[in-house]
């Protein structure tokens, strides 16, 4: 479901409308089995924070038990996630996210995307296709250490047949809770589809990493997680150590950055288009701010990032509003358990409500509203809530961890410094940040992408509304804010403007 900013209720097409009850905890059936749906702040907090070590698996078949096989990140649990996880985690680390050159090939693939822009030339446009296939080719760069044309035969290929199975997996995905429809005749439900495009996935995943191989042997190439995956397994086997990392794992690690990592930023930055439509005034700020911060005479950039502090703030109201992830992605409770006096059996699936957080009235108020001031300051300066859960729970979580140690560390060093050499403090200091963050966030599911989605919502937003007005195509009619809820809840397909300004202000 979503709000739209008067109060009027858009409609998803989906087949968790019914879900949307309200209560904090309850509970109901997908076919035969148990899910407890888990509603606000609080009692998420309480359970996937709190009681993580029971909360952080995932469903034992995965989320599409069609296709028989549960590795990667996603959808693996215990060991083989945390490996999958830890290795991606350090290529990501070593090719420098959450520094500059992670903004530097988002940067790359925005120039290219601002060229298409211009062939738009101000007609009406759907803009999903073109954002997704920019959005997808910043993954491909982290993948596989390059980027794609556009034009590229197989990239194209790639993405329809990457397009295909998101959208077989978004039509509810009613084999996975009712096993029999596999067998029917004909494929209503798309089992079948799921298995055929899989396997042609598979197939280009083994194409990437032989292209991967070659790139090694010549000595090219190597900032790019499959190269780094594949040097830490061949490493741990070369040294007989024990290892979860495999070829399946790496193909699985592959389709869930593809899958988790294209369509989330897409539908946000469909989200902040529809918008900027909605609300011009907004978008006035935002151009005063950039024409204030940045002026026309560059290109922005990422360092740019704490001068607009209102972009900012506007970027976190439409994560907020829009709630991409309504409904988290599936838990499942390890252990048999109590939760506010009820017993939650061990296997259960649980659903994080993401939405119920996003959209409290209890949390903000006016949740219906779209309203960018509420993050900022009476100081002027951005506010950062910790019930800000688009990417989900964790990122307050791993926030306690580093701020308890912080504090710890900040009072030992305030001791020893007297008779000892501070910077011996310090450096040990850092070393137990360090493996604080890490054993947070291996124990949690914080969304491995958050720093590169945070990128590239700053940079697509601003180097389009540095140049650009989004305008609606039709002044009198503006696109309404209904939703369909596939693996995201996307706006659904509208066409935009966007106008020069320089030839809106003449
Ligand atoms: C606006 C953009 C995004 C949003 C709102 C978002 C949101 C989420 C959410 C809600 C989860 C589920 C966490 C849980 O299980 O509790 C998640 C997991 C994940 N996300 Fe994102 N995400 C975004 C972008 C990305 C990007 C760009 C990537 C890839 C580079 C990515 C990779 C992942 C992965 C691999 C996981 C699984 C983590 C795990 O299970 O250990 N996400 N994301």
């Amino acid at each position: 479901m979503h709000w739209s900013p008067k109060g009027e209720r858009g409609s998803d097409q989906s087949n968790f409308q019914l879900f949307l009850l309200k209560g904090e905890i309850f509970s109901l059936y997908f076919g035969t089995t148990l899910v407890v749906v888990i509603s606000s702040y609080d009692l998420l907090k309480e359970t996937l924070v709190k009681q993580a070590d029971i909360f952080t698996d995932k469903p034992k078949d995965g989320m599409f038990p069609v296709l028989q096989r549960v590795n990667g990140i996603v959808e693996a649990s215990g060991a083989l996630w945390k490996e999958n996880r830890t290795t991606v985690l350090a290529s990501l680390k070593a090719f420098g996210m959450g520094k500059n050159v992670m903004a530097e090939k988002v940067e790359e693939e925005i120039h290219a995307y601002m060229e298409e822009i211009e062939k738009l030339d101000g007609k009406p446009t759907d803009v999903k296709e073109i954002t997704g296939r920019a959005v997808s080719n910043i993954i491909c760069n982290f993948l596989l250490g390059r980027r794609f044309d556009y034009e590229d035969t197989y990239f194209t290929k790639f993405l329809n047949i990457f397009d295909k199975t998101v959208a077989a997996a978004s039509q509810g995905n009613l084999h996975a809770w009712f096993p029999f429809v596999r067998h029917l005749p004909g494929d209503l439900f798309k089992a079948k589809e799921i298995i055929n495009n899989q396997s042609f996935f598979d197939e280009f995943m083994r194409d990437f990493r032989t292209k991967i191989e070659d790139d090694e042997s010549s000595g090219i190439n190597k900032d790019n997680i499959i190269a780094y995956y594949l040097k830490e397994m061949r490493d741990k086997c070369d040294k007989g150590q024990q290892t979860h990392l495999s070829d399946e794992g790496l193909t699985r690690v592959i389709s869930d950055f593809m899958v988790a990592g294209s369509e989330t930023s897409t539908s946000t930055l469909l989200w902040f288009f529809l918008y900027m439509m909605h609300y011009p005034d907004v978008q006035n700020k935002i151009h005063d701010e950039i024409d204030e911060q940045i002026g026309v005479g560059r290109t922005p950039k990422i360092t740019d990032r704490p001068k607009l502090t209102f972009l900012n703030a506007v970027i976190m109201e439409t994560q907020r509003i829009a709630s991409i992830v309504p409904l988290g992605l599936f838990h499942r409770c390890t252990e048999e358990t109590v939760v506010r006096g009820y017993t939650i059996p061990k296997d259960t699936f649980i659903m994080p409500h993401l939405d119920s957080v996003l959209h409290s009235e209890k949390i903000w108020g006016d949740p219906h509203n779209y309203r960018p001031e509420r993050f900022i300051d009476a100081t002027g300066n951005l506010k950062n809530p910790e019930e800000l859960v688009p990417f989900s729970m964790v990122i307050a979580a791993l926030a306690v961890v580093v701020v308890v140690v912080v504090v710890v560390v900040v009072v030992v060093v305030v001791v020893v410094v007297v008779v000892v050499v501070v910077e011996v403090v310090v450096a040990a200091a850092a070393v137990v940040l360090v493996v604080a963050a890490a054993a947070a966030a291996g124990g949690r599911r914080i969304c491995l992408g958050e720093a590169l989605a945070k990128a590239e919502l700053f940079l697509f937003t601003t180097y389009i509304l540095q140049k650009y007005q989004v305008v609606p195509e039709d002044p009198n009619s503006l696109p309404s804010f209904d939703s369909v809820l596939g693996i995201t809840r996307m706006p659904k397909p509208y066409k935009l403007r966007l106008l020069k300004r320089d030839a809106v202000t003449e």
